[in-house]
């Protein structure tokens, strides 16, 4: 099978960049900064982006990176860069011999900075790029809720394997759709989503143990749409929780909708644990980024869904690092994506 180094040193890297994430996800103090646009980064969000950036420049150094976060920041905060420093040295995979598959340690505070910026692709339609948002759903770390460790490798366009850590999901994959956290012990927690574009998608435990096997997933069948469980972000700015209403309700859909931060939507619902995920646009300018789907957009496809945008085109990661041609997001079963799809022109329509 094509694309097995690529899948491997992939999940490697964000499993062991959640070790990372997990250890501040417990600490009060978390190192949050503001960024331009207002959002929160934290300094989970740059040890991760460090630690997977490394393990990526290590294996495949002519390969391009599109991360989320970039060091500026840090130049100015010698006290958050060494906080960083200080989990980023800290931080490695039980395994020795996976360790030195990562390519070993990263070698000084300044390094760490350059690496992070290593993360600085412009994107677009050619060659190797990998799509990495190291924290993904900030707002929910910060809360206390879900998050993922996100990471897709993107080829001429088309994304060819995408990995998503979500320490805080359940293991088991006929556990019912929660946003649900569990407790501190962390006991039966924490799932490595994977796929490899024309070979399935799966999903295995993210402890110890990197070798466990990994179990192929699916999408639930829906033979009812009206029995559907759709999900949605938390945050009402991120996506319009009223558009979505209205949808499910034009569908017959009388569940609640499940609200989770991340794309720990993307996996739920590729494992069956949910059937759809809406997100449609709040500000007609905003442009959704790249890493915050294309680890998502494989999983789902390869579990058996469809995953458009609310006009039914397909994500196009090739423009850039933005889906600039896109608006919203609209995931589910292949065999009822139509159905879905048209609640959503005309709730959209009916607006105009
Ligand atoms: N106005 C907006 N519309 C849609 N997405 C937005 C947004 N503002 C921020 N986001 C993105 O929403 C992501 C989180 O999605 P969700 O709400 O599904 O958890 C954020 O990722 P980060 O948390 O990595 O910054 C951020 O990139
Ligand atoms: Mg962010
Ligand atoms: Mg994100
Ligand atoms: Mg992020």
């Amino acid at each position: 099978m094509s694309y097995q180094r690529e899948l491997h040193i992939a999940q490697l890297a964000v499993q062991r960049a959640t070790l990372l994430t997990q250890r501040v996800f417990h600490e009060k103090a978390k190192g949050t900064l503001s960024k331009d646009d207002k959002s929160p980064v934290t300094i989970g969000d740059f040890g991760a982006q460090a630690l997977i950036i490394h393990a990526i420049k290590s294996n495949f150094p002519n390969d391009e990176i599109v991360g989320e976060e970039e060091a500026s920041s840090l130049r100015e905060n010698k006290n958050l860069s060494s906080q960083i420093w200080d989990l980023v040295k800290n931080t490695s995979l039980d395994d020795r011999s996976s360790e030195s598959e990562l390519g070993g340690p990263v070698e000084s505070e300044e390094q760490m900075l350059q690496t992070i910026d290593a993360g600085n692709s412009a994107g677009g339609a050619h060659g190797r790029i990998w799509a990495l948002d190291p924290i993904d759903g900030t707002m929910g770390f910060l809360r206390g809720g879900q998050y993922a460790v996100c990471l897709a490798l993107i080829e001429d366009g088309d994304v060819k394997v995408g990995v998503l850590g979500c320490p805080n999901l359940p293991i088991d994959n006929a556990a019912p759709l929660s946003a649900d956290v569990g407790d501190e012990s962390g006991a039966g927690r924490g799932v490595l989503f994977a796929a490899v574009a024309g070979s399935g998608a799966t999903s295995r435990p993210l402890g110890p143990g990197a070798l466990r096997t990994s179990q192929p997933i699916h999408m639930k069948s829906v033979p009812d749409i009206t029995h559907a469980t759709f999900c949605e972000s938390v945050e009402a700015s991120h996506s319009s929780h009223g558009d979505q209403a209205a949808i499910a309700n034009k569908l017959g859909i009388t569940r609640e909708s499940v609200r989770m931060d991340s794309q720990a939507k993307y996996g739920s619902i590729a494992r069956g644990a949910g059937d759809l995920y809406l997100r449609l646009p709040v500000r007609k300018d905003y442009q959704e980024k790249i890493w915050d789907h294309a680890a998502g957009d494989v999983i789902v496809r390869e579990a058996g869904g469809a995953v458009t945008d609310a006009e039914g085109k397909r994500l196009d990661f090739s423009k850039g690092r933005t889906l600039e041609e896109n608006k919203g997001v609209v995931a589910a079963p292949r065999a009822v994506h139509a159905q879905v799809l048209e609640a959503v022109k005309s709730v959209l329509g009916s607006k105009t």
